[in-house]
């Protein structure tokens, strides 16, 4: 298990990291998402020792991790976004040569990654001439030599063609059938297919942890989510305006019957509308007070994407 206690990270100015606190229960895998510059890599780079925090402390099974040791690191395997591989070689010698450096048999460990990933058919060959879906097997296959019990991957997709995608998240799968699989996305369907848990991370602060099922029902964001509103008897333009005059709401749509997934209501002169609220901000009560100065007939949440609800939690700014 890992565990993240308010930890902070600066590069000078810059505060990547304000005070993280999260946990990785053992197995399964864990996605870690948030927007471009949200603290992802900075909290990878953290946890597998390449990186120490500013502040605060990561526990490894309530130990304190602290980069220089040696029994840490041989428990967590990284995979970084762009892995250093030397393009001369062939696939099977950098193994080699990276299983020495680490100290380990290269006659026993080196096939066993191979086939772990599967790499066999494509190890003869200059690390330059294969896919990037090849390459990024390499890496796996580097970072699975000393067998560790975590595996920490830095947007393990990125660049690949649909395939290759499909074929790394396979790969992934297989290999959390035995060990914890932390991995960095912004990828929502990324999430879906692979994690159990999420973390969200959004200007270095958490933002949600737990269960993607929890995440799906809208991550603990109470208001935030559209709401639906069908009502007759106004016109459109008044309702429109009323409507984005409430302090909540951000912006409101007109939704046109028989389209947007919408069915089309018996009485021609309904109106739909999609309302935005602000983040996390409930409007449903004031929406329907609104409301009550026309025909009501329906009022109701949206159904949440996973793009909706990461959406939400991530749309905040904070400074300072
Ligand atoms: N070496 C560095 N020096 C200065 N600032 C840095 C450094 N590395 C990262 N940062 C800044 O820290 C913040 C967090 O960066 P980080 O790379 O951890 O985010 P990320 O979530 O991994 O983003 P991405 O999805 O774009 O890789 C960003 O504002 C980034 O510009």
């Amino acid at each position: 298990m890992i565990r993240f206690e308010t930890v902070e990270k600066d590069y000078g100015d810059v505060k990547a990291l304000r005070g993280v606190s999260f946990e990785v229960p053992c197995g399964g895998i864990v996605g870690l998402l948030g927007p471009n510059g949200a603290g992802k890599t900075t909290a990878l780079r953290i946890m597998t020792g390449f990186l120490e925090p500013t502040a605060g402390q990561v526990f490894l099974d309530d130990q304190p991790f602290t980069p220089d040791s040696v029994e840490a690191r041989r428990r967590i395997g990284y995979l970084p976004e762009s892995a250093p591989l030397y393009g001369d070689m062939f696939a099977w010698d950098y193994l080699v040569y990276e299983a020495r450096l680490h100290g380990l048999d290269p006659s026993e460990r080196v096939p066993q990654v191979v086939r772990q990933v599967g790499l066999a058919s494509h190890v003869h060959k200059p690390i330059r001439e294969l896919s990037k879906g090849y390459r990024q097997r390499v890496g796996l296959a580097h970072a699975l030599l000393h067998d560790p019990e975590i595996l920490v991957l830095d947007e393990p997709t990125s660049g690949l063609d649909p395939n290759q995608i499909l074929e790394v998240r396979a790969l992934i799968r297989r290999i959390a059938e035995t060990k914890t699989v932390i991995l960095s996305t912004h990828i929502m369907q990324e999430v879906a297919a692979l994690c159990r848990r999420v973390v969200v991370i959004h200007q270095g602060q958490v933002r949600f942890q737990g269960l993607l099922e929890d995440f799906s029902l809208g991550g603990g964001v109470t208001g935030g989510m559209p709401v639906r509103m069908v009502l007759a008897g106004i016109d459109p333009v008044v309702l429109l305006k009323r409507l984005e005059a409430i302090p909540g709401v951000e912006r409101v749509e007109l939704l046109e019957p028989g389209r947007d997934g919408i069915g089309v209501y018996p009485d021609p002169s309904a109106v739909i509308v999609r309302v935005f609220p602000r983040a996390g901000l409930e409007v449903r009560p004031e929406l329907a007070r609104e409301a009550l100065s026309s025909e009501l007939y329906e009022i109701v949440q949206e159904q949440s994407s996973l793009e909706d609800v990461f959406h939400a939690l991530t749309r905040e700014v904070h400074h300072g």
